[in-house]
């Protein structure tokens, strides 16, 4: 196991650090936590210990023990309090007087706060917590000044990591929502991935932890509370007084204090995982409970997190942690939680993309250079989501087509090319194309072939040339006879439309054009175009000249050998998937003219 240790972790204070890098998923420390409170419904561990539970025993409320001993320790140094099956005759509007005008000694409550993000002498619900994940190895040239995780002494508590830069009021709030103040469609760039973030979001994490400090609070308080703390009988009434949870939750008296330095201090907790009531367990895995730790509480905050505070025996058993223990909060709700402003490199890319937005208009240079800065940058630090974002902001407003066009993503480069020329109407590249996409945009037939059996295509469909009546390639043995009399006066030879039905396995009505353009080749000039791939799901070439007219020529392809081609007589279509490898065979004399045409599948319904 690495050696966990603190140090100096520049701008943010203090941090956890390990002696070497770590391979992904490691487990970094093994502890016991201060207190340890699980989720309500996460019945995976156990309410007391945190231990993995194997036969539940249930308190009359129905938390859940690992054990008899634990669940009468947890009844008798805490639980008792909270446990909502307890006798509350005890309560009054008299006694919640006497709670709120209770000590008012702030200065100790910090004190003994310190002692909690240090390690101090406070007792343990007995239990097992473990750091896991892959901590970064201190970087080189920063300040040394670590000292064993075990034996960190008082004044530690810069270990919260965030007291810094208060005043960071301008951005915050900005990264989120900026899209609409310039009219941009959601569903694209950031709405993405943040779902998960919004406020909303955040808000019911929030109320689902906040309890959990209660729980966390009796376990450090089992067995010794400090002098001049409420009684027991005084926080007993406490759960029933919302009013008081909310001024408490402000840091107001003593016991805010101590409540606002819980929050700040114990972390979500992840294991096997609960799933998360709202969404009958098929959503969202919530974390499972909530653990005060030494270690924990050292660790600072990132919206990335590196490592994750696994519960219980989970730890021991290894496999995937998730990471959530830090990313349940983000911006606004960091600084209302936690009380600090969030400087990880996912909330300053954010920002600083916010603040570009902001200083420069839509489309300027400047903009775009900002923006691609900041789109490297979180490339660069692995923030991929936001990369994409970046990126697909960035793209919309100058190559997104192209790229999302290269992914294959025709419907999506077609949108945004709409989008963006609407948005940029100077931008000449966004014009040109949007102008091509709305041109291409010909209502496909209502049934692109006959209902009724269909005949497939010869066994080597891969390249099927059909056109003027004839066909070049073996599938017309098996489909040319089809001689019908379709919406046509006069019958005539057809070619059954099955080749994207067969070898795309779509219907040929979800077919479109995405672009098409003469390509001349001459002897005398562009001869030839080498080996390729088109960026099509189908690619036809339609041959505009006799033969006659040309030596050389026609549509070659890797997969039929060196020499394998096809040269079509004037009319005749070569149609092919846009990913075979092909290229225009050299013109040795004269001129040869096709018409390529390059098509997409729509995922739209026909
Ligand atoms: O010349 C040909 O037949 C092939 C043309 C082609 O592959 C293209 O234009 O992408
Ligand atoms: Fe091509």
């Amino acid at each position: 196991m690495s050696s966990v240790y603190t140090s100096s972790a520049g701008s943010r204070g203090r941090g956890l650090f390990t002696a070497r890098a770590c391979p992904s998923h490691s487990l970094l420390r093994l502890g016991e936590p201060h207190a340890a409170s699980p989720m309500p419904g996460c019945a995976s561990v156990c309410c007391s210990c945190g231990r993995h539970l194997e036969r539940p025993v249930r308190c009359a409320c129905s938390a859940a023990y690992c054990s008899e001993a634990c669940r009468d320790k947890a009844y008798d140094t805490g639980h008792a309090l909270l446990c909502v099956a307890a006798d509350d005759a005890a309560r009054s509007a008299a006694s919640l007087a006497e709670l709120l005008s209770l000590g008012s000694d702030a200065a100790r409550a910090s004190r003994e706060v310190g002692g909690l993000a240090s390690g101090g002498p406070w007792v343990a619900a007995a239990g097992v917590s473990a750091v896991a994940g892959h901590f970064p190895e201190e970087e080189e040239g920063e300040e040394e000044e670590g000292e064993s995780d075990e034996g960190q002494g008082e004044g530690e508590s810069e270990g919260e990591g965030g007291e810094e830069g208060e005043g960071e009021g301008e951005g915050e709030g900005e990264g989120e929502g900026e899209g609409e103040e310039e009219g941009e469609g959601e569903g694209e760039g950031e709405g993405e991935g943040e779902e998960a973030h919004s406020p909303e979001a955040l808000e019911a994490e929030a109320r689902l932890l906040l309890p959990h400090c209660w729980r966390l609070l009796l376990g450090c308080f089992e067995g010794r509370l400090p002098e001049g703390a409420p009684s027991r009988r005084v926080l007993r009434l406490l759960r029933s007084y919302g009013e008081v949870l909310a001024r408490l939750s402000r840091g107001e008296g003593w016991l805010g204090s101590l409540v606002a330095a819980l929050e700040r201090n114990a972390l979500p907790a992840s294991g096997a995982g609960c799933a998360d009531p709202a969404t009958g367990g098929a959503g969202a895995v919530l974390p499972e409970g909530v653990v005060l730790s030494a270690a924990g509480s050292m660790l600072n905050h990132s919206c990335v997190p590196s490592c994750a505070v696994v519960f219980g025996d989970e730890a021991a058993k290894g496999g995937e942690w998730t990471g959530r223990a830090h990313d349940l909060a983000r911006t606004a709700a960091l600084r209302a939680m936690h009380g600090f402003v969030c400087r990880c490199e996912k909330c300053e890319v954010q920002r600083g993309v916010a603040r570009v937005r902001k200083m420069h208009p839509a489309g300027s240079d400047e903009r775009l250079e900002a923006l691609r800065a900041f789109g490297l940058r979180a490339l660069e630090e692995g923030l991929y989501e936001d990369a994409v974002a970046i990126h697909r902001r960035l793209l919309r407003e100058a190559a997104l087509c192209s790229a999302l066009q290269r992914l294959h993503r025709f419907d999506e480069a077609r949108a945004a090319w709409l989008g963006g020329s609407e948005a940029l109407p100077e931008h000449a590249e966004l014009r040109r194309e949007a102008a091509a996409a709305r041109a291409y945009h010909i209502a496909p037939p209502p049934h692109a072939s006959p209902p009724g059996k269909r005949k497939r295509p010869a066994a080597e469909a891969r390249i099927l040339a059909a056109g003027g009546g004839r066909t070049i390639t073996s599938s017309e043995k098996s489909s040319s006879s089809a001689r019908r009399a379709r919406r046509r006066s006069v019958p005539t030879t057809d070619m059954e439309a099955t080749y994207a039905e067969s070898r795309l396995k779509v219907s040929a009505s979800r077919l479109r054009v995405w672009d098409a353009f003469v390509v001349r080749y001459d002897a005398a000039a562009q001869r030839s175009l080498p080996t390729h791939q088109d960026d099509s799901h189908l690619s036809l070439t339609i041959a505009l000249n006799e033969t006659g007219e040309y030596d050389g020529g026609g549509t070659s392809f890797e997969d039929l050998g060196g020499e394998g081609f096809v040269r079509p007589e004037k009319g005749c279509v070569v149609a092919f998937p846009g990913e075979l490898r092909h290229g225009g065979r050299a013109v040795t004399r004269g001129v040869r003219y096709i018409i390529a045409v390059f098509l997409w599948v729509t995922e739209e319904s026909p």
